[in-house]
């Protein structure tokens, strides 16, 4: 494995407030990461810690296998963390001309990156007649001129129409595809689940959830119950290690699955404790139902 960056224990501290709470997990190259949270949670004070712009309080994170020093390090990494900000009078090719010379690289990407941006056609044009869809673009194309190995965006599509937002998925998916490692910060369930392969969910500060997105969808799912003696029902649930978290939702029981159990099982096994049921539905959790069950619990 190819390990990009690496997070341990890593805690921030303001005040009183624990913004990042002992938070760990590695991004390997070639995938696409998404920080999932409510606002709050600590998404942009884990990437300023990262990016060098905030200290952290305690634990670590290494880049690249800790082979160079975080200044090196960043050098290879693209970010976008605040709106875009060029130069109102310049032109779109101007302001990239002369990001090249502060990052020291090459002018002849200009028009590579302003083409995978999709603003190749606009390139003499100033960057204060841009949409804002057009302004992340064109801050897209700026944190890729230096071909890094990876691109961080805070909350990408914050404030963009459904053109612009689907226009910046697409881009990042392009991104993606050509080998390029992305971690993105979002509020947005189905921004990470359109864009991203993994997911780390933070919740003030903590991680509830870090792996694959298709992981997560793969859960055992959860079944809706209903009997003439609810607390049996809940009884014998309890004793078997197959459920999960159980509660009460009105007049019905809801299980959530350990392990993969069909219905005719559940039934079968509540029959031979003498429990008949008037009601069993077994649903599958979308992922917006996981993620609003962990963001709420705890
Ligand atoms: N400089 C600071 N001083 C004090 N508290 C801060 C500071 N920066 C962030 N916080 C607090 O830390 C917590 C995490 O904030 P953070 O901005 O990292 O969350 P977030 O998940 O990125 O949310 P949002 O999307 O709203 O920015 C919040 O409670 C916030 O108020």
């Amino acid at each position: 494995m190819n390990t990009i960056l690496y997070i341990n224990n890593l805690t921030k501290k303001f005040g009183s407030l624990t913004a990042v709470d002992n938070l760990s997990f590695t991004i390997e190259k070639g995938n696409v990461y998404g920080i999932l949270g409510p606002n709050g949670s600590g998404k942009s004070t884990t990437l300023g810690i990262v990016l060098n712009v905030v200290n952290k309080t305690s634990g670590d994170f290494q880049w690249f296998n800790g082979n160079t020093s975080t200044h090196d390090a960043l050098k290879k990494v693209g970010a976008i963390i605040e709106r875009p900000n060029f130069y109102p009078y310049m032109t779109a090719f101007q302001n990239l001309q002369l990001v090249c010379k502060i990052k020291e690289v090459s002018e002849e990407k200009i028009s590579e990156k302003l083409q995978l941006v999709g603003l190749l056609d606009r390139k003499d044009s100033k960057f204060s007649t841009f949409s804002l869809g057009m302004k992340q673009r064109l801050a897209i194309a700026s944190a890729l001129l230096n071909d890094p190995e990876i691109l961080i965006l805070d909350e990408p599509t914050n404030g963009l129409d459904p053109q612009g937002i689907h226009q910046i998925r697409e881009i990042i998916r392009k991104i993606a595809s050509l080998g390029t490692t992305i971690l993105l910060a979002s509020h947005l369930l189905d921004e990470v689940e359109k864009v991203c392969s993994h997911v780390v969910i933070l919740r003030k500060g903590v991680s509830l959830y870090s792996g694959s997105v298709d992981a997560m969808n793969a859960s055992h799912g959860f079944l809706t119950m209903q009997s003439n003696s609810m607390d049996a029902l809940e009884q014998a649930l309890e004793g078997n290690s197959k459920f999960g978290n159980i509660k009460r939702d009105g007049e019905y029981l809801i299980a959530y699955l350990n392990q993969p159990m069909d219905a005719a099982e559940v039934n079968r096994f509540l029959f031979e404790k003498g429990i008949t049921l008037s009601h069993l539905v077994k649903r599958k959790e979308s992922l917006e139902e996981q993620f609003l069950e962990l963001t709420k619990q705890k």
